[in-house]
Formats: C-alpha cells, sequence, structure tokens
C-alpha cells in the first residue's frame, strides 16, 4: 500500500493545511487541482455544513469542507468523484474517496435518527453522537458482493442500464441482514441472471465510495439454469468467450481484477495486482 495518502483523526481547530471542497459526490478544482490553502478557503464564507481533518497526503495535513449545496466559486468548477477515478493517481482517488464516504456520512447524520436532535462529532474518534440520548454513528460501510461466474472459456458478464455504451461486468449487490456474503452470492447471482452456481471462492476485497460500499469479490463456477436478466436491473446478460469479450469496467475496479484474475490464470499468464 502506497504512502502518499494516510487517513488520520485530525482536529479541526489547528489552522493551516490543505482542504477539499466537497458536495454530493463532487469535489470543487481550479487549474492548480483539487486541494486549495485552507486558510484561503475559510475566507470564502462557504455554504459549510461541517469540517473534519482527514489525513496527510505526501505528508501535510488535509481537512474536508463539507458544503450544503456546490455554491460557485470564481475561476473553480465542480467535477465528480467518477472522473477522478478515471483521470487522477490512485492515491488522490484514495483520498477523494475517503473524504466522499465521510462527508456524505456527515451530511446525512446531523440529527438523531432516534430523538430528532443535533448530533455532535466525537472528539477521538470518527463518530457522531447525539448528547441528548447517547446514540452514536460510525461512517456507514454497506458490505457488498461482486462475482465472476465461469463454464471454463466462458465468463457470464451482465449490463446494467446504468453502465456506459457497450460495458458489461460481473454481478453485484448488497448483503441482506441474516445472511452470509456467501448466501448473498448465490442469492444475488439467482435473481440477476436466474443461474445456479457452485460455492462461491473469496478472492479479495475493495472499499468502493459509490456511495459507501465494501466489495467483497468472489470466482464461482456455473451450476446450471438459464439466462433470465432480471427486469430493470440487468439490462442484458450473456456467456462470452475469453477470445471475444466486450468492453470491460474501470481499471480501478474489482470487478476488472476479478475478471483479468481469472484471464490471467486460464492463459497462464501473470496474475494482476488489485489497486489498492
Ligand atoms: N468496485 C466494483 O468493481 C463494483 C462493480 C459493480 C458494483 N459495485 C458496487 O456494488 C454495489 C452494489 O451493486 P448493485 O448496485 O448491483 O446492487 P444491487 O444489485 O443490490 O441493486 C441495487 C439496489 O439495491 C438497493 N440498495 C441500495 N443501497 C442499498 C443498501 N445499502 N443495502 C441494501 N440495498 C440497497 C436499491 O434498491 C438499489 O437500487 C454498488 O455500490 C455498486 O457501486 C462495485
Ligand atoms: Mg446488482
Ligand atoms: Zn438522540
Amino acid at each position: 500500500m502506497s504512502l502518499r495518502w494516510q487517513a488520520a483523526l485530525l482536529d479541526p481547530s489547528l489552522a493551516g493545511g490543505w482542504a477539499v471542497v466537497h458536495c454530493r459526490q463532487q469535489f470543487l478544482v481550479d487549474d492548480s487541482g483539487v486541494l486549495f490553502p485552507r486558510d484561503w478557503l475559510k475566507r470564502l464564507e462557504l455554504p459549510l455544513l461541517s469540517e473534519q481533518g482527514l489525513g496527510h497526503f505526501d505528508g501535510e495535513p488535509v481537512f474536508l469542507f463539507e458544503l450544503d449545496f456546490p455554491a460557485e466559486v470564481p475561476g473553480a468548477r465542480w467535477q465528480g468523484l467518477r472522473q477522478f477515478m478515471q483521470q487522477a493517481d490512485q492515491d488522490l482517488f484514495r483520498l477523494l474517496g475517503y473524504a466522499t464516504q465521510i462527508g456524505t456520512w456527515v451530511s446525512q447524520h446531523r440529527f438523531c435518527g432516534s430523538c430528532g436532535s443535533r448530533m455532535q462529532a466525537r472528539a477521538g474518534e470518527r463518530a457522531m453522537y447525539c448528547p441528548a440520548c447517547g446514540v452514536q454513528h460510525y461512517p456507514r460501510l454497506s458490505p457488498s458482493m461482486i462475482v465472476l461466474v465461469t463454464r471454463g472459456d466462458e465468463l457470464l458478464l451482465a449490463r446494467s442500464p446504468r453502465f456506459a455504451v457497450g460495458v458489461y461486468s460481473t454481478l453485484a449487490g448488497y448483503v441482506e441482514p441474516g445472511e452470509s456474503v456467501e448466501q448473498c452470492v448465490a442469492r444475488e447471482v439467482r435473481e440477476e441472471v436466474g443461474v445456479e452456481i457452485h460455492s462461491p471462492q473469496y478472492i479479495a476485497s475493495q472499499g468502493w465510495p459509490f456511495p459507501h460500499s465494501l466489495m467483497l469479490g468472489f470466482h464461482a463456477e456455473y451450476a446450471g439454469g438459464e439466462i433470465v436478466p432480471q427486469p430493470e436491473e440487468i439490462e442484458d446478460a450473456r456467456w462470452f468467450h475469453i477470445d471475444n469479450l466486450p468492453a470491460l469496467p474501470a481499471r480501478q475496479s474489482i470487478a476488472r481484477y476479478l475478471i483479468e484474475l481469472y484471464l490471467a490464470r486460464r492463459l497462464g499468464r501473470p496474475e494482476p495486482v488489485l489497486p489498492g
């Protein structure tokens, strides 16, 4: 794991450092990039919901300005997190992914879900706390499974209507209360494409900030059934031969890694590395 970006609990009452400005999965950028001198930002009178100390980038302290709405700033524009994933280096993307998750969580936990009082950031740990009833919330994570289903030289890949034109990917879905991740894999595969699988094999995991998933990645062998795409969720699903694959998901995604790893093992090529 690279050392350029390290999360840390920094005290926002300290002066100086850099800051990123986030609102609804978008960041403020100007010609110098996405990191702004923090003291300069403070003079702009932005619609600030919360300020959080995030950690260190290249050894420098970085803070988050979480905004109520995407305010106009002369000379700057708003850019989505997905675009940073595609264009920025991996360390900067990890910093921004972390900032997005903390910002989204803080802005969605301003009031206590139990008694309605205003929540406070807790000193000493990354938590929101209700002083009236004691409820405490930690950053939200949603366990999700992602699986590459295979049949020898064939890969089962599917398209969601949300995907870029022509792109097919592995199947994914959220874990439900009471089920194991393995049960979730079998259920989601059955629901999304109507196919049965053998026991899934755990491969690797990845934090995924769209919006707060923890992806648990598997390989699974086909056991039976014909493909029946789930209406609305799955636009198309097919078996693709390894010599004739469609456009695939982003290089940084675990979906891509699961596919590349299977190809490498099948074809006797060096195994890929999952971006950290
Ligand atoms: N990193 C990767 O390679 C990769 C690839 C594919 C999907 N993903 C991620 O996997 C996650 C799940 O994939 P999906 O969209 O196919 O899920 P899914 O198949 O479970 O369907 C999504 C639906 O689940 C419901 N939902 C939303 N949030 C939920 C939650 N926290 N718990 C339970 N249900 C919820 C909503 O009705 C939503 O429309 C998403 O966050 C997606 O971004 C990551
Ligand atoms: Mg799904
Ligand atoms: Zn409360």
